[in-house]
């Protein structure tokens, strides 16, 4: 039986199997709960048992973000649900957020549990889903310092060239095939950025890189929260009847074992290598920074292969399939507004020239292209790949004159966020680069009103977006460089679809298969 998903399916079998004890959750609710005095924010009215999980789905098909930006606007910025028996506090327009993350920063510091979640950071032992405290700080200090050092940075950057060389090549060889074959954008760009972050971290490709794929994906769709044993976590009844948690661990088991090796592996390959002189080379790989740093044995908390594991995963799941989501979101919408997909293309090819004599554009040449950057942040407005970002409250505290409990979930609605209409007018669900011309040039990736929040903001903020933006401009720039692109068989725009799949990242709905026409030679690599 497929319980897993939050759907009217799964919420009337759950609904009818509880029914018998509603008699007696009224009665008890009845005699009164008790009265904290607390003022919790407002929020829609629950049922025993689902709380307000019927919002989300009875007459609406809309995926947890969408739904739960309607439910807010009737509700409010900041909006207390009971998503099965968990209470989370949603939060849906700049300023509510200002305030979570920027004003009460360090009291919303921390990401909250669940059973998924629990399964997936290794008990909190890597870096995303970490508690606030020691641990946390060293292991964000690590990120920062070693692995996005500007020395590792580099180094991605010329495998980041030949990957896109790779796959313009691969796109070419479709476009010249007779007929024309169609390119499967999603799956070649999800193939890209894991080459890219399997060589940055492990130095050559990842052997079982298709079994590894297989499991992440499979568990990005089942850690978004909404799983019936998150939404249930003390029902013996739900871990009985959903099989999500054992799938998470199953997956969770197979990807570990496949770090585990190539762990295993590198350790015997290289048992004496000298750290010093190994750090001192520019090809030293993220693996081989961490087990220099646990051989350095200087850190509080030691660097185990298993924390080593852990944090890799990590890095691999942040860094992965968020940066090819927002790629092939940003395809999707260009298609879709053919008057801006002429204008991006138009300013590469202006800015670049007719005759450019390297094989792919490099970082270097990016600098100009002020409407693609546009477009990139308008389609991480539209789409943001982690629309709801997860956090907890540390201790009790106030937010917009409302009781935050210590202990209580918060999901900040980035989508939502983004689709504010005081800040983005009426039209917000538009597709239009130009709006972040008309509010500044210096209108950047972070911004100070929090309006636009796709890589989240204080001390939890996404430490990848430099990274992920760059990867972002080089693939989009090369692939309208070298190619015009068409839906195929000439469908209109409109039939495009752009229907999402929930997970922890959002993707689309299906996959986006494009025809691509070369537009310039491809120079041999
Ligand atoms: C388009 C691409 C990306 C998007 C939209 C994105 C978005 C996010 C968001 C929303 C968060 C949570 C922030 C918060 O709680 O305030 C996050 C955390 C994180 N991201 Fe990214 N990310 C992207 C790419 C990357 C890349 C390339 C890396 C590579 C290292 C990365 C590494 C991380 C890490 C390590 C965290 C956890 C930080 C912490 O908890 O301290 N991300 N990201």
């Amino acid at each position: 039986m497929e319980m897993d998903q939050l759907s009217p399916g799964s919420l009337f079998s759950l609904a009818v199997a509880t029914t018998i004890l509603l008699w007696f959750v009224l009665r008890q609710a009845l005699s009164g709960g008790k009265d904290t005095g607390a003022k919790l924010p407002p929020g829609p009215w629950n049922l025993p048992i689902i709380g307000s999980l019927h919002h989300l789905v009875i007459g609406t098909r809309l995926p947890p973000h969408r739904a739960l930006l309607r439910l807010s606007r009737r509700h409010g910025p900041l909006m207390l649900v009971r998503l099965g028996e968990v209470p989370k506090v949603i939060v849906s327009t700049p300023e509510a957020a200002m305030e979570v993350l920027k004003t009460n920063d360090l009291t919303f510091a921390t990401r909250p549990s669940g059973p998924t979640l629990d399964i997936v950071s290794s008990g909190g032992r890597g870096l995303v889903f970490a508690p606030y405290g020691e641990h946390w700080r060293q292991m964000r200090k690590v990120c920062v310092v070693e692995v996005l050092s500007a020395r590792q940075v580099r180094r991605i950057e010329s495998i980041k060239q030949d990957e896109v060389a790779r796959l313009l090549e691969s796109v070419a060889e479709a476009s010249t095939a007779s007929p024309a074959a169609t390119v499967d954008v999603g799956e070649r760009l999800v193939r890209l950025t894991n080459n890219v972050i399997a060589r940055a971290a492990f130095g050559g490709e990842c052997r079982q890189q298709e079994a590894y794929l297989r499991e992440l994906a499979r568990m990005s769709t089942l850690v978004g929260g909404f799983s019936l044993v998150d939404l249930f976590p003390s029902s013996r009844l739900v871990r009985w009847l959903s099989s999500a948690a054992g799938d998470v661990r199953r997956s969770h088991a197979r990807v570990q074992r496949i770090l585990g090796d190539i762990i295993r592996e590198r350790q015997e390959k290289k048992p004496n290598a000298d750290s010093a002189a190994a750090a001192a080379r520019d090809d030293e790989d993220l693996l081989d920074v961490l087990l220099r740093l646990h051989k350095e044995d200087a850190l509080s908390f030691p660097l185990t292969p298993e924390i080593i594991s852990a944090v890799i995963f990590d890095i691999f799941g942040a860094a992965t399939d968020t940066t090819a989501a927002t790629i092939e979101w940003a395809m999707a919408e260009l298609i879709g507004n053919p008057h801006a997909m002429a204008k991006a293309k138009l300013e590469v090819r202006q800015r670049l020239g007719v005759h450019h004599r390297r094989s792919v554009v490099t970082s270097a040449d990016l600098s100009d292209l002020h409407y693609l950057r546009m477009a990139i942040k308008e389609t991480l407005r539209l789409h943001p790949p982690i629309p709801m970002i997860n956090r907890a409250c540390q201790e009790d505290c106030q937010v917009m004159g409302y009781d935050i409990p210590k202990g209580t979930a918060v999901m900040i609605n980035a989508f939502a966020v983004g689709m504010d209409p005081a800040h983005w007018g009426e039209e917000a669900v538009e597709f239009r680069p130009e709006r972040f011309e008309e509010m500044g040039t210096e209108y950047g990736w972070q911004v100070p009103q929090m309006e636009f929040i796709p890589f989240g903001a204080g001390r939890r903020q996404c430490p990848g977006a430099l990274l992920a933006t760059t990867t972002i401009e080089l693939v989009l720039a090369n692939l309208l460089y070298y190619f015009d692109w068409a839906i195929p068989g000439g469908a209109a725009p409109e039939t495009l679809d752009m229907g999402e799949v929930f997970g922890i990242i959002v993707r689309t709905r299906s996959s986006l298969f494009l025809q691509a026409v070369a537009a310039c030679h491809l120079q041999d690599h």
